[in-house]
């Protein structure tokens, strides 16, 4: 059976320890690989490579690291259909969403920041007629600790890594154990487009022992960690005592807010996307259906219609556009949010049940679900299910829509549809949430800062964000006769 390696300082290691978790095709629910388990003492050698690197690649040329990025771009896409299918087997996504979305974004990425890194630089400022000359610096801050979550394994885990490298740190990074082989494919990818031995350290396993290790080092100074919201409250207290910079890309329970003026045929075919895309898998899906009540009926009989043409299938097949759960205790935890609907009084208007694809009755296959709800307060309303369950409610004005949207304690991203300019406007100066869609969904510039407020995070990512968080700012006064 293959072995998920760590990658230490150009090598790949099993952990010091010997263990081994399973790693399991949630397709067809077998295990299929064993992934190396780290704890701290793994964590540290990937920590001592990762020192021992950071004085030549904090010095090495701007267009050094920008030509190896391009490099690492061009191998991924040279891989292109090997890491997609790794990545659907891997995680159970359809192979055309592999294809047409997470490896392209991961090469992307490093294409991105290779060429962002380029017109980055500091700031100088001239205090006229005092003699006085400030220069601040954005220096590369040293190892850094990236930690990534299973939805969109290659896609989220280069977008940490991709502007750490570009701005001069050496890095300790950590792929979700429940996805980690396009991860550990990237190592090879890295070593061949020349990334120097230790500047890029994989390490797998666990959140609490490989992942807590990273977060709870004190000589890693910055971590940037996007998954749950619970892990992302605990990171935060570990590191406060310690001050290190944090970026947190956490959780989401995103309105989409549907008006009678929209482009209702946009409209619907965007909604059934940002509704079960990637299983509805993504912390930017659409989970709170708000439709304005003039079409609220027309909107719930097509969009039941458009849910239940989704071909829930083999993730391999070509068919197929709605694939497995990532695994099976996601699963169960999806599953039971139907229990809770029930109780809540919530009306199942399709799906709510787990499927048996034929020749693999072991997967992890959920239909996409979609309930009506009467209260806002209800559970399926305020947490995050992070499966393909939506709930659909209706409103008669746009002060009841915008209170509605913004009853949660998260604050991700929202969707409005509608085609007044006046209330686009409202609703995105309103709208608590740290980006907002009018019209569109999924919608990317990656040079936008991308994060939330309240219990979705702190920081933001893309753009020169994250090259900021990824360096930290020195200022030198000079004056002179
Ligand atoms: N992007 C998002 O918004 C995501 C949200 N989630 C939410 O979180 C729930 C739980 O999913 P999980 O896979 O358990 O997410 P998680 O937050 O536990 O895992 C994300 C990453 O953090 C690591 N991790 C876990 N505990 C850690 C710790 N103490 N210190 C450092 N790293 C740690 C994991 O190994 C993984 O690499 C999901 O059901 C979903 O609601 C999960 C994944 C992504
Ligand atoms: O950067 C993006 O385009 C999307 C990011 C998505 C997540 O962070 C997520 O689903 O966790």
């Amino acid at each position: 059976m293959q072995k998920i390696l760590h990658f230490i300082n150009g090598e790949f290691k099993a952990s010091i320890s010997k263990q081994w978790l399973d790693n399991y095709n949630p397709a067809e629910g077998k295990v299929y690989s064993k992934i190396a388990d780290a704890d701290e003492q793994d964590v540290e050698l990937a920590y001592k490579a990762a020192k021992k690197a950071f004085p030549n690649w904090s010095k090495t040329t701007i267009d050094k690291r920008s030509e190896i990025l391009l490099k690492i771009a061009d191998l991924i896409d040279e891989n292109f259909e090997k890491l997609a299918k790794a990545e659907s087997i891997d995680n159970g996504k359809p192979l055309s969403l592999a294809k047409a979305v997470d490896i392209p974004r991961a090469a992307a990425n490093f294409r991105f920041y290779a060429k962002a890194i380029t017109q980055f630089s500091g700031k100088a400022y001239e205090s006229q007629g005092l003699n006085t000359q400030n220069i601040t610096l954005n220096q590369a801050i040293g190892v850094v600790g990236c930690i990534s979550p299973w939805n969109l394994p290659l896609y989220l885990f280069s977008w940490k890594i991709a502007p750490a490298l570009a701005a001069g740190n050496t890095v300790v990074a950590k792929p979700s154990e429940i996805t980690p082989m396009t991860a550990f494919m990237l190592a090879d990818i890295c070593q061949k487009a020349g990334l120097p031995d230790g500047v890029l350290n994989i390490i797998h396993g666990r959140g609490q022992s490989a992942g807590q290790a990273i977060v709870a080092h004190p000589d890693i100074k910055a971590i940037s960690f996007t998954g749950g919201t619970a892990t992302g409250q605990h990171i935060a207290k570990t590191t406060a005592p310690m001050f290190k910079k944090l970026s947190l890309e956490l959780g989401g329970k995103n309105p989409n807010l549907i008006f009678a003026d929209c482009d209702y045929d946009k409209m619907l075919s965007t909604t059934v996307k940002s509704s079960f895309a990637n299983q509805g898998q993504i912390c930017l899906c659409g989970s709170r259906i708000y439709v304005e009540d003039k079409i609220y009926d027309k909107f719930k009989k097509d969009f039941i219609t458009k849910t239940k043409a989704l071909k829930i299938g083999y993730p391999l097949d070509s068919s197929t556009n709605f694939g497995a759960l990532v695994s099976k205790e996601h699963l169960e935890k999806v599953a039971s949010y139907i229990d809770i609907a029930k109780q809540e009084g919530a009306k199942i208007l399709a799906g709510g049940q787990k499927v048996k694809v034929k020749n693999y009755e072991k997967g992890y296959y959920f239909e996409p679900t979609i309930l009506e709800v009467q209260n806002n307060q209800c559970r399926i309303n305020q947490e995050e299910i992070f499966g393909p369950v939506v709930s659909l409610m209706k409103f008669s004005s746009d002060d009841e829509a915008l209170q509605l949207a913004n009853e949660t304690k998260y604050g991700l991203s929202a969707t409005v549809w509608t085609n007044n300019l006046n209330r686009s406007m409202r609703f995105s100066k309103e709208i608590n949430a740290g980006i907002v869609w009018i019209n569109t969904w999924l919608n990317r510039d990656l040079r936008t800062p991308f994060g939330g407020v309240k219990q979705s995070g702190l920081g933001r990512e893309g753009g020169f964000d994250a090259l900021e968080f990824f360096t930290e700012q020195k200022n030198i006064c000079i004056t002179y006769e």
